[in-house]
Formats: C-alpha cells, structure tokens, sequence
C-alpha cells in the first residue's frame, strides 16, 4: 500500500453525464468476497518499521527470508449489479480496484465468498494478455480472441477496430512501440468489440482526447443496451463522473461506499482533498524544520 495520491480532484472534463438507463435483471452477485495474496520471500512485511528490521537483521526476529506473508487485497465485499448499469470503480493506488475486477472474472481465487454471474465476465485491462513484442495487428487477434470473439469475428471487426482506437498505420508496428495512450485506445477498442454481457474496463479511458472519449462512451451505452453491465477502474473523479450511473469506492479492501455515481465521487473527492491537505500540512512542518 502506498500513500500516493496521484490523481485530480477537479472534474476539467465534465462536458457529459452518463446516460442513464433503464436497469434490468441482476447480471452479478458478489457475496461476502474476499481475496488474499501470499507472497512468499521477500523476506520482510511492507509495514516494517527501523526497529523490527533490526531486530530481524540481528535475528531476533521471526522472519526470514522466504517468509509467507499476506496482502488481503479485498475484504468482505458485497454488492449486486444489473443489467444496463455502469459502475465505476474509485480508490486510490493500492486500494483493490484491479483485484476486485480480476477476481470477478475468475482470474485470481478468492478466499472467502462468492461471485455468481450471467456469462463469464470479460477483463481486458491494463494487465491483460496483450504483448509488446507483437504488432497491434497481432495484439487485436490475441485480445479479440481472449475476449470471446471466434478468428473470423475479430477479422470482420478489424477494420472498425483499428478506427475506433485512432491509431492507424502503427498498428504494423511492435506495440512496445507505441505511446501509453495509443496502447490505451487500442486496448480499450478491443476490449469494446466485444459485447459480453459484464465488460470490465481498467484504467483504459484515461489518456484519450475528447472525441475518444465521447466514442468510447457511445460504445459503452451501446454495450448497456444490450442488457450488459460495464464496470470501470479509474483514478479520474471526472472519467467516472461522466461515464457511469453508478460508483463504488475501495479503500482498503473495503467497499466503503456503494450509491449513485455523483454521491460517491463527492465524497471520495472530499475524502481526496483532505488526502492533499494532510500531505501539504505534514510537508509545511517538514519545511519549518519541525
Ligand atoms: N499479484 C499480486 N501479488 C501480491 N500482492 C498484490 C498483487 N497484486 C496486487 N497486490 C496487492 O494487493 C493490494 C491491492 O492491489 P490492486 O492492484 O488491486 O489495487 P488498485 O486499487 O488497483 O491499485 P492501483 O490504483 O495502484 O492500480 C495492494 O496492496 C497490492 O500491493
């Protein structure tokens, strides 16, 4: 867990609201999820202060190298989504916001609770099994494929894909070679030629201009009517404000707030400013030499 906050508060990009839709039929219950990684070596716990590392270098200590020790990454979380909802994800780094989605779509085990959904949900985010070394060509065949979608659909959708993302001819080209934001459009445009019946978008809206923007928001509600439920991570306030109907907010493993879109982002903005002033405050004692 890290202390950074590195995201805005302010919504500079506010020029739309979510569309808001009729919401149908559950598509996914989580009960009572949990998740907890084992990290295995490493050797210390991330909450070490200067005493117990001494202790450990001089072998007082317990630990060792090669120790197990564990990251509950979410906690008892519950909540159910519809169909028609989008619902976005906020917390700051660290917060389980990729674990939550991860283990949604079955991509890591959790250890307590569970998760019952319509169809299999589709993650396709930054982790997800798009490669470098490959052209984005290549990359849209592997990702259309690891969406659903048959060889033949991702061929017929090609085309379309590669104007969605705006990335034109690179797509010839490595994607190592690629900006961060071209990468990020070209993952979102795969991710969104898919109609699955849960999309699950991470972190992919952040670096698009307007125009993406708003075409990624058409396809969004398009996905939405066709009675889907799409959830995405962000750490823009305003991305979440104005793609979703709906947010939660992590911290700590916890769902500590779960209601209609602009609620959560006021408070979770509110909860970021006092973030920034503690920081400012600790940083000006600092300063005076206090
Ligand atoms: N594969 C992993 N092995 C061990 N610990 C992990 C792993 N992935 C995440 N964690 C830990 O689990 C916690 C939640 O991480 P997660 O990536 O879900 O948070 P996040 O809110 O998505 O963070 P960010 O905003 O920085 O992407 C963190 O303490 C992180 O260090």
């Amino acid at each position: 867990m890290t202390d950074e906050i590195d995201f805005e508060v302010d919504a500079e990009d506010l020029d739309q609201v979510a569309t808001q839709k009729e919401v149908g039929e559950p598509s996914l219950v989580v009960d009572d999820l949990s998740v907890t990684y084992r990290i295995v070596g490493g050797g210390h716990a991330p909450t070490e202060t200067a005493g117990s590392l001494l202790r450990r270098v001089v072998g007082r200590g317990r630990r060792h190298v090669g120790a197990v020790h564990e990251v509950k990454a979410i906690r008892n979380v519950s909540f159910v989504a519809r169909q028609g909802e989008a619902i976005g994800i906020l917390g700051i780094n660290g917060s389980g916001k990729s674990t939550l989605l991860r283990a949604i779509a079955g991509l890591v085990p959790s250890s307590g609770g569970s998760v019952y959904s319509v169809g299999a949900p589709s993650l396709l985010g930054v982790n997800a099994v798009l490669m470098s070394q490959l052209s984005g060509e290549r990359n849209i065949m592997v990702g259309g494929l690891a969406m659903g979608l048959s060889p033949k659909e991702v061929n017929a959708r090609f085309d379309d894909i590669v104007e969605f993302s705006g990335i034109g001819d690179s797509v010839y080209l490595p994607m190592r070679t690629y900006s961060s934001g071209m990468a990020a459009r070209l993952r979102f445009a795969i991710s969104a030629a898919a109609t699955p019946d849960i999309l699950m978008i991470d972190e992919a809206l952040a670096t698009g201009d307007a125009d993406f923007r708003q075409r990624s928001k058409e396809r969004m509600d398009a996905i939405r009517d066709h009675a889907s439920t799409v959830f995405l991570v962000s750490h823009s306030i305003a991305t979440v404000a104005s793609m979703c109907t709906r947010a939660m907010w992590l911290d700590h493993g916890r769902l500590v707030m779960d209601g209609p879109v602009g609620d959560v982002t006021a408070a979770y903005a509110e909860f970021i400013r006092a973030k920034h002033r503690e920081r400012d405050a600790a940083r000006g004692e600092q300063a005076s030499g206090h």
